[in-house]
């Protein structure tokens, strides 16, 4: 059993050809922007920062100018004053805004990139400035210059002082057509509409507004006579004697600070995930917005839920305008993305966020100043605030390289700013064309007499969700029956029907956006939230554009199906990658099953791994079936333990002074290449690991591009509860994936639907995607801290495995033939890890491990000690004499106070199955021993 590393393997994923470029998409004539909105840019776009920023410096000093010709009573000369006349002419009284309007246009060109866009307030402003020359034209509120008349038509003497020729050709238009009563009303409504454009706000946020102003201020005048102030406020309320109940109310403080750190020394980590995870409630029902990186503060669930509700109006403008409110540094609602077209949905309506599944929905993101923690070792003290040493700290404390697989003082994370994010413009999603869908949408189903309204959009990364509500005694099946006309009066490739919308009374329709945006792993990724297991991984954004992750140790095994190209391997490197953000090797180990051999080697140097990626389908099974084993050991420890699950388990192995067993996430690309090979023993694991190794720590994602009854066998889809569907041919395979049709209407791409454990809702999901740039540096970052502890017996067949290092036989619990070599070598390097022993004696982990432990009895070594190496207790003096003793004696006794304790380093487990579990001789899967 050496330890060897796979050889690095050269084919590389960009030179795979691949297949269906276009897989799902839609057709080019569907794909293509309408004529006119959003073909080509105009030219403008084009021109560089440099260059508006001298535009903008052109329109300052024009600005300047035109404020003494115009405020000041200057002479401008004969191209000034011709400049003042024309604007007067053109705009009349409304030319005097020119100053102020160009000055600012000046200040947007030289300040573009700092600003958001300014779509809506462009559309407010012209709307404004067109109100205001119509109101002068028709003298509307005594403005301008009065009534003209028929034979004084277009004079400039008659324009200027009212709405210019633009002003008074608006008045003569809709004078002619309503009269000039219309003209008044006309200007008075597109005044109030320009207003309302140019300052985002609602005629229902102003009232609303305007009602709890006067209600805080009548609560207030009523407070004050009754003489309640600071600590002693109180609110009155009367019981059936009218006697006046004082209902004290502690005011609000902030929270205590933490007590100061009596001691000198180092920074204490952050806590434990077991810690955290006892202290952090659980909270499904979280609701589905997240702040983004770099926020400066975030939401606070009151906000959320109220804005949700729509009772609240501080963020009216945001769900308005999530174009303006969307830019870095500020809280931006992700959801909802779209408003009701029509009318609200109904309040009976169950909120999307409270489906009852384990798609959870990230807490607000920490800033960016988070950027890496330290594992803590287990002696450490916990801080109780949960400070985080800086990255500067741990680069102090924990230099690299060294001989040690592990760092000296654990692993530093990688900071999740290597990832790559959306562009501020690509993060919103496309909603252009959205009324004219909808109308179409109506008018088709009327043709098919299916009288429905659209009520409500949602709009996400890849496809719109059109809800439609029927007329009464209209079947939802109809519509269903409709799918393949629908799409083609929306002239749309693949549309998706929800007949109903869980939880709504509605039907909706899903139809792809004309443009897609690709959602970037960066532009999901969050920290776990406290309650989540280090498996937390994030799949992309759902239809409203809500991050949606999920924990694989919850769900607790996923099966990941679709068509070649579709975009599976994209969801397993997304996956993998937010893994590896946020687990060290101590909390989660790897086996990766790669036949294809291109997948998932980019992975191969990440100290995660706990066997070289396997791309050989026998030895893949093998491996399976070494987890099962490991599997078994572990429950035989856990009911010594007395624990029920690898938390409660974790617990008492650290308080032991044990280390932690960490999670084991076993990947299988191509599911149907194993079960070619030997499917009955393949079957066989799969399904003892799905349906008991949950509570182990032990997780299955099981990948396949054959959604076929042979691959994906009834008896593994009764073991595997959570799935993803890709794209797939046919609603049979649909049905094999997930038990309901739906995965043969989706786009290709990363476009995916996800049923977890426990639900029969499907979520639609547009799958993040991280590219294989992002996961080099990634890997990088973990390949430069050392190596993995390879635990290779585990490719070896299970009888094997048996003879050679964990078999009854042939191994005695505290004697080994290489005992003696390991002593010379740990005294000659000073210090002892499982990984050092490993290399030097070409051994297996476990036997590696063993011997270590020997050492712990016999006193040549300390105890554990963390993620730290062992120091060396005797002396190179001593080494003669324990050599001799070791050889003379038989190697029980090697050292006087250590060799009495012939105890296993494990109690022995009562397992049924494995002869290791009488014995105790297994050795566990914890990294830096
Ligand atoms: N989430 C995503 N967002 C955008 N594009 C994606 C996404 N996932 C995959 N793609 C695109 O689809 C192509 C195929 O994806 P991928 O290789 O993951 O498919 P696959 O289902 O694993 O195919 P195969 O089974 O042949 O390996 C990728 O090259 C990429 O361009």
């Amino acid at each position: 059993m050496s330890r060897t590393r796979t050889p690095a393997r050269t084919a590389s994923k960009a030179a795979k050809p691949k297949k269906r470029a276009a897989a799902g998409g839609r057709s080019k004539a569907a794909a293509r922007p309408r004529a006119g909105k959003g073909g080509s840019l105009p030219a403008w776009r084009s021109l560089e920062q440099r260059q508006f920023d001298q535009i903008g410096l052109g329109l300052l000093a024009l600005s300047v100018f035109l404020v003494f010709l115009m405020y000041l009573g200057s002479w401008g000369g004969a191209i000034g004053d011709g400049l003042v006349g024309g604007l007067r002419s053109v705009f009349g009284q409304v030319a005097y805004l020119a100053p102020p309007a160009v000055a600012a246009t000046g200040l947007l060109l030289i300040l573009r990139p700092l600003l958001p866009a300014l779509r809506p307030f462009r559309s407010g402003a012209v709307l404004l400035l067109l109100a205001l020359m119509l109101l002068f034209a028709s003298g509307t509120f005594g403005l301008g210059g009065g009534a003209r008349h028929g034979s004084e038509l277009w004079s400039a003497e008659i324009v200027r002082p009212r709405g210019g020729v633009i002003g008074d050709a608006l008045y003569w238009g809709i004078s002619s057509l309503l009269g000039s009563i219309g003209a008044h009303v006309i200007g008075v409504t597109a005044l109030l509409a320009g207003v309302l454009l140019l300052t985002g706000a609602s005629i229902a946020s102003m009232v609303s507004r305007t009602g709890e102003g006067l209600r805080q201020t009548t609560t207030a005048l009523r407070r004050v006579p009754s003489g309640m102030t600071g600590e002693s406020r109180a609110v009155g309320r009367r019981d059936a004697d009218d006697e006046e109940l004082e209902i004290p109310v502690t005011p609000r403080r902030r929270a205590a600070p933490p007590e100061p750190r009596t001691g000198e020394g180092p920074v204490p980590p952050r806590p434990k995930r077991v810690a955290e995870a006892d202290l952090a409630p659980e909270d499904e029902s979280a609701p589905r917005v997240r702040r983004r990186r770099g926020a400066a503060e975030p939401a606070t669930g009151e906000e959320i839920t109220a804005s949700r509700g729509g009772g609240r109006t501080e963020l009216d403008g945001a769900r308005r305008y999530p174009d303006l409110f969307g830019e870095e540094g500020e809280t931006r609602l992700d959801l909802p993305v779209a408003e009701p077209v029509d009318e609200a949905p109904e309040p009976v309506e169950e909120p999307e966020h409270e489906e009852d599944f384990t798609v959870v929905v990230p807490p607000p993101v920490e800033p960016p100043t988070r950027v890496a923690r330290v594992r803590p070792a287990a002696d450490e003290p916990a801080t109780a605030d949960g400070e985080r040493p800086t990255l500067q700290e741990l680069r102090e404390r924990q230099p690299m390289g060294g001989d040690h697989d592990a760092p000296e003082d654990g692993y530093v994370l990688p900071d999740p700013g290597l990832l790559k994010v959306s562009a501020a413009d690509q993060l919103r999603p496309d909603t252009a064309g959205q009324a004219e869908t909808a109308d179409a949408l109506v008018e088709a189903l009327a043709h098919f007499k299916v009288d429905a309204k659209v009520i409500n959009t949602v709009a996400g990364p890849h496809i719109t969700r059109y809800e439609l509500r029927l007329a009464p005694g209209i079947k939802m099946s109809k519509v269903a029956q409709l799918k393949d006309d629908l799409a083609y009066a929306l002239a749309a490739t693949d549309i998706r029907i929800l007949a109903p919308v869980p939880g709504k009374t509605a039907v909706g329709v899903e139809v792809p956006n004309k443009r897609r945006r690709i959602v970037h792993l960066g532009d999901v990724y969050g920290d776990p939230p406290g309650d989540a297991s280090p498996l937390t991984v994030w799949l992309g954004k759902d239809v409203s554009g809500a991050p949606v992750y999920a924990d694989l140790a919850k769900m607790p095994h996923m099966l990941v199906a679709g068509t070649t190209g579709a975009g599976k391997s994209g969801c397993v490197n997304a996956m993998l990658s937010s893994i590896l953000l946020h687990a060290t090797p101590d909390d989660v180990r790897l086996v990766l099953v790669d036949p294809k051999q291109v997948e998932l080697n980019h992975y191969e140097a990440v100290p995660h791994l706990l066997t070289p990626v396997i791309t050989s389908p026998k030895m893949a099974a093998n491996a399976l079936q070494n987890l099962v084993r490991e599997m078994e050991w572990r429950y035989g420890v856990m009911s010594v333990k007395k624990t029920r699950n690898l938390i409660e388990l974790n617990k008492v192995r650290v308080e032991e002074g044990d280390e932690p067993l960490p999670y084991i996430l076993c990947v299988i690309d191509e599911l149907a290449d194993l079960m070619m090979v030997a499917p009955a023993d393949v079957e066989d694991a799969i399904i003892r690991i799905a349906q008991k190794a949950r509570a182990v720590g032990i997780h299955l994602v099981l990948a396949t591009q054959s959604p076929r009854v042979d691959v994906i066998t009834g008896m593994i889809k009764a073991n595997v509860p959570s799935r993803i569907a890709f794209s797939v041919s046919s609603q049979t395979d649909s049905r094999v994936i997930l038990d309901q049709n739906g995965a043969e209407s989706l786009l290709g791409r990363g476009d995916m639907l996800f049923n977890p454990v426990g639900s029969s809702r499907l979520t639609r999901i547009q799958g993040a995607y991280i590219d294989e740039a992002e996961i080099a540096e990634l890997t990088a970052h973990w390949a430069q801290q050392g190596e993995a502890e390879m635990r290779e017996d585990l490719l070896e067949a299970a009888e094997d495995v048996d003879a050679t290092d964990g078999g009854e036989d042939d191994l005695d619990a505290d004697t080994d033939p290489l005992l003696a070599d390991a002593i010379e070598l740990v005294v000659e390097m000073g210090a002892a890890s499982t990984s050092g022993l490993q290399r030097r004696l070409r051994v297996g982990y476990t036997r590696a491990g063993r011997l270590v432990d020997m050492m712990e009895r016999r006193g040549i070594v300390s105890g554990f000690e963390g993620s730290k190496a062992r120091q060396v207790l005797v002396s190179p003096m001593d080494l003669p004499k324990i050599l001799a003793q070791l050889r003379g004696g038989g190697g029980d006794a090697v050292a006087s106070d250590g060799g009495g304790d012939l105890d296993g380093p494990h109690p022995p487990p009562t397992g049924e199955d494995t002869a290791d579990d009488r014995t105790g001789e297994h050795t566990a899967l914890t990294p830096g021993r």
